[in-house]
């Protein structure tokens, strides 16, 4: 089930309405096209009867990926605007101006130059009810000063328009885009393909066209341009080139028209489809696991991350070396070459396994050392509450929010790949360790999640669980349900969680907040603005005081340090000195009972 979020001014729209506009999520318009008849009737229908403008933002697939009413300049999109210096930015406005007339504005073509659209396109419908569209696009050229040139066509009747070849002549500004990134930079730029199947009778949890829209921003975080998708629904993938010939061949000549450098699959490729492929392709061919590897070689911060990266990396290398040795390895490898297990990977298999071994030691060293950790935290008591969730919903954010902390966050995916933790002081007086993890997504590659074992660890240690959601995105359910499945793998899922619901300033629907509450215990904040974030440290506080235990101990004098632990968790309700010890009532926390437990005369 899709949820609609409506951007911008809704105020005195009657419920009927909104219902239509949010029905406007489901249209979908062809690659090629500008639009179709049928929304840009609806879109004008719609205006009309709001007298406001409508735009709508669709992706590479043609999905509409949001709609706003009223002024749409002034509309902050979450997506938009994060894929600058990649050439276009893979997303199309079209919008309709409430008047006959459809010229592009001022502001329509400057924020096409700043957003980078794939093009700007405006459409109304005159008196006669005839329908006039104007579309703007960046020409690929740049005028002396950097700006980038804009050419605009129309205003001009709407099947005129819709005979616009708009994948071919999005292609071709693209590539000129690319090369003059590339000029400017002296770098050459990755430009991949990707390739998807949706298999028939496969009852995923992501439709075929999130599932790859995913893969584009991974693609995306990895440093690649995408300029181009294919998807093909099969029964099953082909044993021998994962899609059918007649697909493999289109890829092919796909490649020679847009001149990618690489393709990139939605699915984890064997050794052998992987072969075939870069060799009937002629270019390199990776898979979502390797493009997943690449992004945590780019990201592993500290030393145990970067073993466990190129520990997978090895491992998932070792099979695909086959005969053909090196070639294969440097065709097959990552984007760029980079991260920690790059130059590793030119090895031999013999000294593959070898490395492996030392690799593997290591990290068992490391690990128990954390594990050292984790019995000294324990001895000091102070309980974890880790956060989980989809990669992007804030976790990191949410984390500085709350402490100040200036852990890395930006719009990327994977920004965190190793837990960080943050002391935190409670109202109450209650300490509480909040950690970091990295995000999960749908489809991680089974061999990736041992990889990451360093995170998962906090996971299940933690006395409770927050389950942080990214409540603008369109595919929450989804996402929820992605992070209950790693949750469920790890043997987790039944610990106390607290969900929280990120990104409220980027809900403006109301109607939305209460489904989202409906049946989960949680809350709504945004770590942007702070609204909110004191409601989560007393629910925190709440949490850990109710997860407490009265008391009466008699305390041996020689334990003065117990007592004065109680004193510092605030938990003494009253204390008696006697001849023989301290007689104390104490309202203990949960997780110190065991220091206890020899001293109890009674619980209650
Ligand atoms: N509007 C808005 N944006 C937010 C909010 N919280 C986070 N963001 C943005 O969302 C993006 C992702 O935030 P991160 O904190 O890196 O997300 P994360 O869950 O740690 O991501 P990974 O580490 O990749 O799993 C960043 O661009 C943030 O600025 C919020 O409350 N409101
Ligand atoms: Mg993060």
């Amino acid at each position: 089930m899709k949820k609609s979020i409506l951007y911008g001014d809704l105020t005195n729209l009657k419920t009927s309405l909104v219902q239509r506009l949010e029905q406007i999520y489901t249209y979908l318009v062809p690659r090629e096209q500008f639009s179709t008849p049928e929304l840009d009737e609806e879109l004008l229908d719609l205006t009309q009867q709001i007298g406001r403008e409508i735009a709508v933002y669709l992706n590479g697939n043609g999905r509409v990926m949001a709609v706003s009413i009223g002024d749409y300049a002034t509309v902050d999109l979450p997506e938009v605007g994060t894929r600058r210096l990649q050439g276009l930015s893979g997303i199309r406005c079209l919008h309709t101006h409430p008047g006959g007339d459809s010229t592009l504005s001022e502001p329509d073509i400057s924020s096409l130059r700043r957003l980078s659209f794939d093009f700007m396109g405006a459409i109304s419908k005159t008196d006669k009810g005839e329908i006039f569209g104007t579309v703007g696009f960046l020409t690929g050229d740049f005028q002396e000063d950097g700006t980038p040139d804009v050419t605009v066509v129309g205003p001009c009747r709407e099947r005129d328009l819709l005979r616009i070849d708009m994948k071919r002549l999005l292609a071709s500004i693209q590539k000129k885009l690319l090369k003059h990134i590339e000029r400017r930079t002296g770098k050459k730029k990755e430009t991949a393909l990707l390739a998807g199947v949706e298999i028939e009778s496969h009852a995923a949890v992501l439709s075929i066209e999130d599932s790859m829209a995913e893969l584009q921003r991974l693609a995306d975080t990895a440093g690649a341009a995408v300029i181009g998708m294919c998807i093909q629904r099969r029964g099953k993938p082909d044993a021998a080139f994962f899609l059918g010939r007649g697909k493999v061949e289109e890829l092919s000549l796909a490649i020679q028209q847009t001149g990618a450098t690489m393709v990139i699959f939605d699915d984890e490729l064997t050794p052998s489809q992987q072969r075939n492929l870069t060799l009937a392709l002629g270019s390199k061919v990776i898979d979502r696991t390797a493009l997943i590897l690449d992004i945590f070689a780019q990201r592993a911060r500290t030393k145990e991350g970067k073993l466990q990266v190129e520990l997978a990396q090895l491992r998932y290398h070792l099979p695909r070396l086959g005969g053909q040795g090196l070639f294969m390895s440097r065709l097959g490898g990552g984007i760029g070459a980079r991260g920690p297990g790059e130059s590793k990977l030119e090895l031999d298999r013999r000294r593959i396994r070898k490395r492996i071994h030392v690799l593997e030691t290591q990290i068992q060293t490391i690990s128990k050392h954390r594990c050292l950790h984790r019995e000294q935290r324990k001895a000091a008591a102070v309980p974890l509450v880790a956060m989980v969730g989809y990669t992007n919903a804030g976790k990191t954010s949410l984390l500085n929010a709350f402490t100040g902390a200036a852990a890395f966050a930006e719009d990327k995916l994977f920004a965190t790949l190793d837990p960080l933790t943050r002391r935190i002081t409670l109202k109450s007086g209650q300490d509480i360790l909040l950690t970091d993890t990295v995000g999960f997504i749908q489809k991680l590659p089974h061999t990736l999640v041992p990889a990451f074992q360093a995170t998962l660890e906090e996971v299940r240690e933690a006395d409770l669980l927050l389950h942080v959601v990214d409540a603008s995105s369109q595919q929450y359910e989804e996402q929820i349900e992605a992070v209950v499945r790693v949750l469920r793998e790890i043997q987790v899922e039944r610990k106390p969680t607290l969900y929280v619901f990120n990104k409220v300033d980027l809900c403006v629907d109301h109607l939305r907040e209460q489904m989202l509450l409906r049946d989960r215990d949680g809350i709504l904040l945004s770590a942007r603005t702070g609204e909110n974030l004191t409601t989560l440290a007393d629910r925190l506080d709440a949490f850990f005081s109710e997860r407490r235990k009265m008391l009466q101990l008699l305390l041996p004098f020689e334990k003065g340090r117990l007592l004065a632990l109680l004193h510092e968790k605030k938990a003494i309700v009253s204390q008696e000195f006697l001849a023989y010890g301290i007689r104390v009532t104490a309202n203990v926390p949960q997780n110190l009972l065991h220091l206890f437990s020899e001293y109890v005369i009674t619980d209650q």
